[in-house]
């Protein structure tokens, strides 16, 4: 086991390796040779051969490939030198490398193993925070997890270590970029379990989420804006009724509690009003969505490369880049590592407000 770190910015991150098929090792061989400054004191939580491997596919071109230096505590990586790849074995090495590009349970069993020991790690506060290269969820659950993403294994994993029930621990997603802000009430689940499943609680519960999170990002109160679920917001009425009767309430109540929150809002139009760009008129901080498409499409139609996934709601910091695991380019060595640089920088900045 590690030293414990004083929770800081100079506390090493993790980040975790994502699903060995896919671009996450790629992208972080190349966060490391292309961003060394920014990837001081971080060090990845995998599989040694699965990032030589990664490091070997991407030196074809006649260089060298950059050593991987396997460490075996947390507090190692704030003293190595640049121009390597650090890695802690953080999972059961496996005989053969899963295949690039498919689904397995091995390769599932790896990625979650890793966000498991990562969890683990920020936890006892071992590390500052971690950042998780993508993993692919049906691998995740063939490998026998029982969650579809992070960001349900992750809120378990806190809630765990509380001794609390998962109920207890309510976390939430956050999507951001440089222009956007957007929250999810519920996550991932059938779009028609999504509407079932909205109440004033869930709202409620994402809003004073939200509220706490951004008010030590911004240093003030966020100006939540709290999209709709139907056309037009439900258009009075004419287009069904949760707009009034579930999201409304919640909003009133968020208020009486000092929460800067207001809509619900037209959900074809809100986004581009909390969206920042020069010589505009940003009104709103951040849009609550009521559900994952709703929030995720504005936020990556900005761009893939600039958008960063944040877990609001954990006692630690987590983020990620905003893309999956993108097999179908897996092992072409085309992978952009802009948003896994991104997702660090964040993390940093985050680990510095904790
Ligand atoms: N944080 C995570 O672990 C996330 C995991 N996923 C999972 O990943 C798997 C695949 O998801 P998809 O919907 O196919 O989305 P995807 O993001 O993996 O791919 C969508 C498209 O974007 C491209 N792309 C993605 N990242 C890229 C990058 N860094 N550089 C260049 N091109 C990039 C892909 O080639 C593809 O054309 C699914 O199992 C999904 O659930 C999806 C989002 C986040
Ligand atoms: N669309 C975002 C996504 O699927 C990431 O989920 P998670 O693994 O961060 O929970």
């Amino acid at each position: 086991m590690s030293t414990p770190q004083s929770p800081g910015a100079q506390a090493p991150l993790a980040l975790t390796q994502g699903d060995p098929a896919g671009i996450g090792p790629e992208i972080l061989v190349k966060a490391f040779q292309r961003a060394p400054e920014a990837m001081h004191g971080c060090f990845v939580a995998g599989d040694v051969a699965v990032m030589r491997h990664a490091v070997r596919a991407l030196a074809q071109d006649g260089s060298p490939p950059w050593p991987v230096l396997e460490i075996e505590q947390a507090s190692q990586a704030a003293s190595l030198p640049p121009r390597c790849v650090p890695v802690l074995q953080a999972v059961m090495p496996v005989d053969a490398l899963p295949a690039m590009g498919h689904v397995s349970a091995a390769a599932g069993r790896m990625a979650g193993d890793a966000v498991v020991w990562a969890a683990r790690a920020a936890l006892r506060a071992e590390i500052g925070g971690m950042v998780t290269a993508p993993l692919h969820k049906e691998s995740l659950s063939a490998a026998g997890f029982p969650f579809p993403g992070h960001t349900e294994l992750l809120q378990a994993e806190a809630a765990a270590h509380a001794g609390l029930s998962i109920d207890q621990v309510p976390v939430r997603m956050m999507l951001a970029n440089d222009e956007l802000r957007t929250v999810l009430v519920s996550i991932h689940m059938a779009l028609r379990q999504a509407i079932d499943s909205l109440s004033t609680d869930g709202v409620l519960q994402t809003l004073r989420i939200t509220h706490q999170a951004l008010s030590a990002v911004l240093g003030a109160a966020p100006r939540i804006a709290v999209a709709g679920l139907n056309p037009h917001a439900g258009e009075g009425g004419l287009f069904g009724r949760e707009d009034l009767e579930l999201i409304a309430p919640a909003i009133a109540a968020a208020r009486a509690e000092g929460i800067d929150a207001s809509g619900p809002w037209p959900p074809d139009t809100v986004f581009m009003r909390a969206r920042a760009r020069e010589g505009m008129f940003r009104e709103f901080d951040v849009v609550l969505a009521m559900y994952h498409d709703q929030g995720l499409i504005p936020v990556k139609y900005l761009g893939v490369e600039q958008g960063v996934n944040v877990t609001l709601g954990l006692p630690f910091v987590r983020t990620s880049p905003d893309h999956g695991t993108a097999f179908d380019i897996a092992g072409h060595g085309v992978a952009d590592p802009a948003s896994l640089l991104a997702a660090v920088r964040m993390a940093r900045q985050l680990t510095g407000l904790r």
